[in-house]
């Protein structure tokens, strides 16, 4: 039977995973350079998991900082034939409260600034983002949420900011009123390296705040966020206790939307125009098409 190898990037308030089997530590690197923390691997219920903290095991690490290609290639390079982001957001509609758990389906990226691909000048391609989710990944996800008795929220769309500070009023409401369900400031880049090396992602989304739109006046701090966070956090851990559960019997097959071969059709530079340099480091995350 084909088994899964699940990464897992904890987000804020999830700097390590605690009951695995048969821990070991893995510092890499990787031709992008070194991933936020070491990786930590394990087993839950079976099912073999690799962990990475992208603010790193003591959140030193703010977004706009974090090496999201490194980490991506890191997970890639470790095996890992899926990645599951778990991540805080703020919520953008009064029936996503604080404490819901959003499985995301798409995204509007407004980060600015951030290294977005593993390709570029020497080697160029376009990979498809229309669904940047893996709808299997987030369904099963959602199953084991849901199955847990947490308030789960299938789908929604994550508006990825800069950030580090948090929206102004004028910001929040713009978002609204574009149809954005939640914000946050990590998962982009991050599912668009996920795609170009081929990785199917899925993201859960923790509701921590109301970000700063209501008429109430609240607006967003960290210490709004850390009073949601751990709570969420435990809840996140009861997900994973019964996704890994299900995955353990599930053989894998492969993804149904074709995201394990993007790369088929997406290089276009042809192989005679390809920069050596560039190529070699590409291997570490599309050695199955170069
Ligand atoms: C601590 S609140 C802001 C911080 O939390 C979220 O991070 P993550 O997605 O890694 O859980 C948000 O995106 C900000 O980085
Ligand atoms: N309101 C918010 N905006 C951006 N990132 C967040 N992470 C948690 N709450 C957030």
């Amino acid at each position: 039977m084909t088994r899964w190898t699940l990464g897992i990037i904890g987000g804020s308030g999830l700097y390590a995973l605690d009951g695995l089997a048969d821990v070991r530590t893995e510092s890499v690197r990787t031709p992008w350079g070194a991933p936020s923390a070491p990786l930590t691997r394990g087993a839950l219920n079976g099912v073999e998991l690799v962990f990475l903290p992208r603010h790193g095991a003591g959140h030193a690490i703010p977004p706009s900082d974090i090496p999201f290609r490194a980490n991506i290639a890191a997970l890639k390079q470790a095996g890992c034939t899926d990645i599951l982001s778990i991540s805080a957001c703020g919520s953008l509609r009064q029936g996503l409260p604080p404490g819901h758990f959003v499985m995301v389906d798409q995204y509007v990226d407004r980060t600015v600034g951030r290294e977005r691909s593993f390709f570029g000048t020497g080697c160029v391609a376009h990979v498809p983002l229309a669904q940047p989710v893996c709808a299997r990944l987030a369904a099963l996800a959602a199953d084991a949420g849901e199955a847990e008795g947490l308030p789960v929220t299938r789908g929604g769309t994550y508006l990825a900011m800069e950030g580090p500070q948090f929206s102004t009023r004028a910001e929040s409401d713009l978002y609204r009123q574009w149809g954005m369900d939640v914000i946050g400031m990590t998962n982009m880049p991050e599912a668009r390296l996920a795609r170009e090396a081929e990785l199917p992602y899925a993201s859960i989304a923790m509701v921590t705040d109301y970000d700063c739109w209501r008429d109430e006046g609240e607006s967003v701090d960290v210490a709004s966020v850390l009073a949601v966070m751990q709570s969420n956090t435990k809840g996140a851990r009861r997900l994973l206790d019964r996704l890994t559960a299900r995955l353990a019997d599930l053989p894998r097959a492969a993804s149904p939307d074709g995201i394990e071969t993007c790369l088929d059709t997406a290089i276009i530079t042809p192989p005679a125009a390809r920069d050596p340099e560039v190529v070699e480091r590409l291997r570490s995350i599309a050695a199955r098409v170069l």
